[in-house]
């Protein structure tokens, strides 16, 4: 058998060492080391369940050989929440397509705005004052879920999907907390369980997380050292933090450190963790949300599959709250750093605005033009765009 480890530049973390007393320690220094010098590590023995990472994974295929009205008729363009289907190449990162196609998925959750709710109306959910007439929350809503005929047990096998990513995101952002060295749970007040909210006195809705279903087909052009964009250098910006599955063994993620791109291959049994924007801004840049990239697999290869599980934040969250958590023995980790491609200050920053809400608001209108227009109107979206 090949050793899949043995040439992957990047670190792996074995997270059943939480568990031993005597390992315990070394894996926070692994993880503090990664969190701060790389900011991409794989997991593995990490307790999500192999067959509830098989049930979904499996079902891609058939979720992609839906005939195309069928995709069509999950379309984003139908969803003010940006969740949806989006068709080969309708995306683009640099200015450039991305040659991928994608079913955006999230925590299945009821709508929020509205648009005659005023800032001193009470929040039902959680009893402190929210305005939920805030244009941001309308990014917050259901599913659209392919038809049980078309793609027989997807929303179970999803459902499982989503709700053990979730555990396992919550748990890794304990383990963070250690290798902060700040108490276990800080983080807490920004992840409510559903069930506790009705308890009064929380600051935060719980979070939707994003999930997005991905397949990059062979691309004819690509071949030899020549390789079309699967998706073009970004940083994520949807959330905390990503828990990248990559299903079977095509190659394709790369990853910018030090000012070379090094390559992430699958490995068994692994998930890929990467940081967000908002994580960068609230460390003052300590942890990096790395620069990473998919090129798209070559004329002679299979499709790549791909899942990446983004955890959400509160959209009400400002900078400076969540700056308040992060002590400074932790920003002051900071490393001066060159900027690498596509690297900019993040727009979480924009003097603007302050809230989460806004700069996820911007991002989603910015690489769907149209389904922000349709919902949020031309001026807004124009002010989103320039
Ligand atoms: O498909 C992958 O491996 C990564 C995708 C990615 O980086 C993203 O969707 O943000
Ligand atoms: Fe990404």
């Amino acid at each position: 058998m090949v050793d899949q480890e043995a040439h992957v530049g990047l670190p792996i973390l074995d997270l059943s060492d939480a568990n031993d007393p005597v390992k315990h320690t070394a894996l926070l220094d692994q993880l503090h080391d990664a969190l701060f010098n790389i900011g991409f590590l794989y997991i593995k023995n990490h307790g999500v369940a192999e067959e509830t990472i098989s049930n979904l994974a499996s079902l891609l295929p058939v979720l992609f050989e839906q005939p195309p009205e069928a995709k069509a008729s999950l379309s984003k363009l139908n969803s003010p929440h940006f969740l949806g289907y989006s068709g080969y190449a309708e995306e683009t990162t640099l200015g450039e397509k991305d040659l991928r196609e994608q079913f955006d998925l999230a925590t299945e959750l009821p709508v929020v705005w509205s648009p005659s709710a005023n800032s001193t109306s009470q929040d039902r959910e959680s009893k402190s004052k929210r305005d939920f007439s805030k244009l941001y929350w309308r990014l917050r809503g259901p599913n659209q879920w392919p038809s049980e005929g078309n793609v027989p047990g997807f929303r179970k096998a999803y459902t499982e999907y989503h709700d053990a990513l979730q555990e396992l995101s919550y748990r890794f952002v304990h383990l963070i907390e250690e290798a902060f060295g700040i108490p276990v749970g800080t983080f807490d007040a920004f992840f409510p369980s559903p069930k506790s909210v009705d308890a009064a006195g929380h600051k935060y809705v719980p979070p939707q997380h994003r999930i997005k279903l991905v397949k990059y087909p062979p691309s004819p052009s690509s071949g030899g050292d020549e390789h079309d964009q699967g998706v073009g250098a970004h940083k994520d910006s949807s959330g905390w933090l990503t828990l990248l599955y990559q299903v079977g063994q095509e190659e394709g993620l790369e990853v910018h450190v030090n000012g070379e791109w090094i390559s992430a291959p699958p490995i068994d049994g692994t998930f890929v963790v990467n940081f967000g924007n908002a994580f960068e801004v609230a460390t003052e840049g300590a942890v990096k949300a790395t620069v990473h990239r998919v090129k798209a697999p070559m004329s002679i290869s299979n499709a790549r599959y791909s899942i990446p599980f983004f955890q959400g934040l509160p959209l009400d969250l400002t900078v400076s709250e969540i700056r308040s958590c992060i002590p400074e023995s932790v920003r002051k980790l900071r490393r001066s750093v060159k900027l690498g491609p596509s690297e900019s200050v993040s727009t979480f920053l924009d003097p603007r605005w302050d809230s989460l809400g806004e700069s996820q608001l911007r991002k989603w209108i910015r690489s769907h033009e149209d389904v922000g227009r349709k919902w949020y109107g031309d001026d807004v979206s124009k002010f989103y765009l320039e």
